[in-house]
């Protein structure tokens, strides 16, 4: 028995001792390495590490080119498929360093992403390598995420409930800027605006300024202000936020709503003439059925074209970075000139009628259609007449899907010609009442003299 005992206390030593032998020898190896490794654990602290996240999807877009392994998920239903690099071992290289990352999982199931390299890269990984897989990483996760379209609920489903301020769907609108009828050159003016705006994060942090940007979108019915909306946040990846101003009770609710809206985003105010108290002439209007009492403004009890514009100017539209406000309105000449000031709003966007080169791009998505003889004669036609590309593009819809090219073009001029002429009626009957109201003028003038 005691033979049995001192047996198992040598094994036990000696195992002991190995294994500090084996310890004491990975420090040595460790300190003789020449190699770092630094760990991004999946979870930490029993929080989700970000930096872990940012890291898997680097690796997963890196090289897909070079990859063996690769898996493939459906992020959105319009982008078709996002591949991932599936593999356990990724060797990058980064300003002539080579870098080699390793995903391992732990004993408690929990994923760690380890990085190795050589020592002597040690600043370029830890000073910006590092930081570059974050950005980089995050920018991917960006670019595949589902863009969402929110809109406000009324303030009388706020309370209690829990519910969120903002409600959601996934935004999937088909409109691009490719596809977008209208003037080329503007076309391209918005979208380097929108290439700056959403570079220029530098830029607003070295100016001083928030990050963010006005649009005001004006022009008649179906002149596409909405679709271009669309066609910006398909454009930038950014979510829309649908601010239904008539919900809204006051500014502090106001305030409330776009606090809670995220950066990377879109605020939109559509028809905002017709939003309640913010037009020059629907105040006068309310003053004169006493409704209100002047001084009522000042407080929080409504909601007021100063609160609107001091969210717009001021600290709280700085509580997200990166958000474009856009108005639209079809009577830019309603607007209480407060809202529309320059400085204010960015950039006034014009959308009018359709030209030609706008019909243009609508004869190329409809009917896939370069030229035709009919061409010039819509050209000039519509040099005269005032249609609204959604006036267009309803012609051309409608008889696309008897693929009778010639047929829809046609029906476009007799429209064109009709409005032309109803048009030029309008004018002349304009016209009349003006030189009948100017004779009465003289008229009854000529009789207060003879009285
Ligand atoms: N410039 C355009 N380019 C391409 N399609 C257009 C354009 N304008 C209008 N359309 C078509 O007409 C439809 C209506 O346009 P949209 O809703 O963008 O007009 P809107 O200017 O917002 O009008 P409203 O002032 O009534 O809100 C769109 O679905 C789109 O298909
Ligand atoms: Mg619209």
């Amino acid at each position: 028995e005691h033979l049995k005992i001192a047996i198992k206390e040598f094994f036990l030593s000696t195992i002991q001792q190995l294994s500090f032998v084996q310890r004491f020898s990975d420090r040595v190896i460790n300190f003789f390495s020449p190699y770092v490794v630094i760990s991004f654990p999946e979870y930490e602290e029993y929080r989700f590490n970000h930096a872990f996240a940012a890291i898997d999807t680097y690796l997963g877009a890196k090289a897909i080119g070079k990859a063996h392994k690769i898996r493939a998920s459906q992020v959105k239903e319009s982008k078709g498929l996002v591949l991932k690099r599936d593999e356990a071992k990724v060797r990058d290289v980064y300003q002539g360093l080579n870098v080699w990352w390793e995903i391992v999982t732990a004993t408690d199931g929990d994923r760690i992403h380890k990085l190795t390299f050589h020592r002597r890269g040690l600043e370029i990984v830890t000073g910006s390598y590092i930081k570059y897989v974050m950005e980089e990483g995050k920018s991917i996760e960006a670019k595949n995420k589902k863009m969402k379209l929110f809109t406000n609920n009324p303030s009388l489903n706020w309370d209690n409930s829990k519910k969120s301020l903002w409600r959601h769907i996934d935004f999937e609108h088909p409109a691009s800027f490719q596809t977008l009828a209208m003037d080329p050159v503007k076309k391209e003016d918005i979208l380097n605006d929108l290439e700056a705006f959403s570079n220029g994060k530098e830029y607003y942090k070295k100016i001083g300024k928030a990050w963010k940007r006005g649009y005001l979108l004006y022009g008649p019915p179906g002149t596409g202000k909405s679709t271009m909306i669309a066609a910006m946040a398909n454009h930038l990846n950014y979510n829309i936020y649908d601010l239904e101003l008539t919900a809204i009770q006051n500014n502090s609710e106001l305030r409330k709503l776009l606090t809670a809206t995220s950066s990377r985003s879109i605020i939109v105010i559509e028809d905002i003439d017709c939003s309640v108290g913010l037009t020059g002439k629907r105040r006068k209007r309310d003053g004169d059925l006493g409704v209100k009492k002047d001084g009522e403004d000042q407080n929080q009890s409504r909601l007021t074209l100063s609160g609107l514009l001091n969210f717009i100017d001021g600290i709280w539209s700085a509580c997200g970075q990166e958000r474009i406000i856009i108005f639209t309105t079809n009577h830019i000449e309603k607007l209480d000139p407060a809202l529309i000031r320059r400085g204010r709003m960015d950039m006034h966007i014009e959308l009018s009628y359709c030209s030609f080169e706008a019909f243009k791009v609508l004869a190329k998505n409809y009917l896939d259609l370069d030229s035709h003889p009919l061409f010039g004669e819509i050209k000039s036609l519509l040099k005269e007449t005032k249609i609204a590309p959604a006036d267009v593009a309803e012609k051309l819809m409608a008889e696309s899907h008897k693929v009778d090219v010639d047929g829809s073009l046609k029906d476009l001029v007799e429209s064109l010609e009709k409005r032309k002429k109803h048009q030029r009626d309008h004018k002349l009957s304009g016209k009349k009442l003006r030189i009948f109201r100017e004779l009465f003028r003289i008229m009854s003038h000529h009789k207060q003299k003879v009285n």
